[in-house]
């Protein structure tokens, strides 16, 4: 029987769930929590220390988001020379495999998913971090609420199997901002301590254009510009305010209104999270 041990813990591995560049993450089975988790193994062989620290910034935010119900719950860690354990939550799906198999999606739950992914990134942004790479594998189905994975610190994982998920997923350009695509701040990239400096112009808007790519596919089964294949036109065609994107009529006028402010080029004009969070959308029951 494979096992892992993370703090003198043994748990069963039960079947492995993504593998990314360095990284794996297991199901496994807790035999004294007698509960099914979620155990992401890190190789820090070759690692550079950033990659290190990334993790290590990764660990530090999950523990202080640790009380969110929707921030996927981290149980234990073990750090070493070699490797690092994360022992998490097991959710059921990631949103990016979910999409990938129902189309429609019943709009009492859409609203319901899209109060979790806004409060998830908002808990996110008053720690003061910006994800800046969100795409829907980033979020995880546990016991139907939606739940964010991680917070694009460290390095992605993809799933298992060469699924519909990997090709379209990693390294999408379908979530990105107009203003992430155009910031050429003359910031330089590392600070005086060599430390990665975020790039000035994204902020938390950023985060709010890619949850509204993320809610445009749910709603119209494509990402705004996913029809655009060359790459070089699909950047120049989210930055170009000419370039009109399409909202087909959908029944209800309040989720297509939140839908447009999600996706309003300009970050200055378009909402916050918390303004968001009060949309009329999220107010009727209907
Ligand atoms: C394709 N197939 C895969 C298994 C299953 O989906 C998942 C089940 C559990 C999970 C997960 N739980 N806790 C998790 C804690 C961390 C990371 C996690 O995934 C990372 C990565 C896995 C691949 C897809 C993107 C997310 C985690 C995630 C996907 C059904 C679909």
């Amino acid at each position: 029987k494979d096992v892992i041990t993370v703090n003198k813990v043994t748990y069963t591995i039960l079947r492995i769930i993504g593998k990314g560049g360095s990284s794996k993450v297991y199901q496994v089975f807790s035999e004294n929590k007698k509960k099914v988790l979620a155990i992401k193994y890190v190789k820090l062989d070759c690692a550079d220390d950033m990659t290190v620290q990334g993790y290590i910034n990764e660990i530090t935010l999950l523990q202080k988001l640790r009380n969110s119900e929707n921030i996927i719950h981290l149980y234990d860690f073990e750090i070493t020379d070699s490797h690092i354990y994360l022992v998490m939550e097991c959710g059921s799906i990631d949103l990016a495999t979910f999409l990938s198999k129902h189309k429609k999606i019943d709009p009492q739950d859409m609203k319901f998913y899209w109060r979790g992914m806004l409060d998830a990134v908002d808990v996110v942004h008053q720690a003061g971090i910006v994800h800046s790479d969100l795409k829907p594998a980033n979020f995880l189905f546990v016991e139907g609420t939606l739940k964010l994975i991680d917070f694009g610190i460290a390095n992605a994982i993809q799933s298992d199997k060469t699924s519909v998920v990997r090709e379209s997923q990693v390294g999408t350009l379908n979530y990105m901002s107009p203003e992430a695509i155009q910031d050429t701040s003359p910031s330089p990239q590392v600070d005086a301590n060599g430390h990665r400096r975020p790039k000035l112009k994204i902020n938390c808007k950023s985060d709010v254009w890619s949850l509204g790519c993320i809610f445009y596919y749910m709603v119209y089964g494509k990402t705004p510009f996913q029809h655009i294949t060359l790459s070089l036109m699909k950047l120049q065609a989210i930055c170009d305010p000419r370039h009109v994107i399409e909202f087909p009529a959908v029944d209800n006028p309040h989720l297509l209104d939140l839908l447009k402010k999600c996706l309003i080029r300009d970050p200055r004009e378009r909402p916050s999270i918390p303004e968001l969070r009060k949309h009329p959308y999220f107010l009727s029951e209907a």
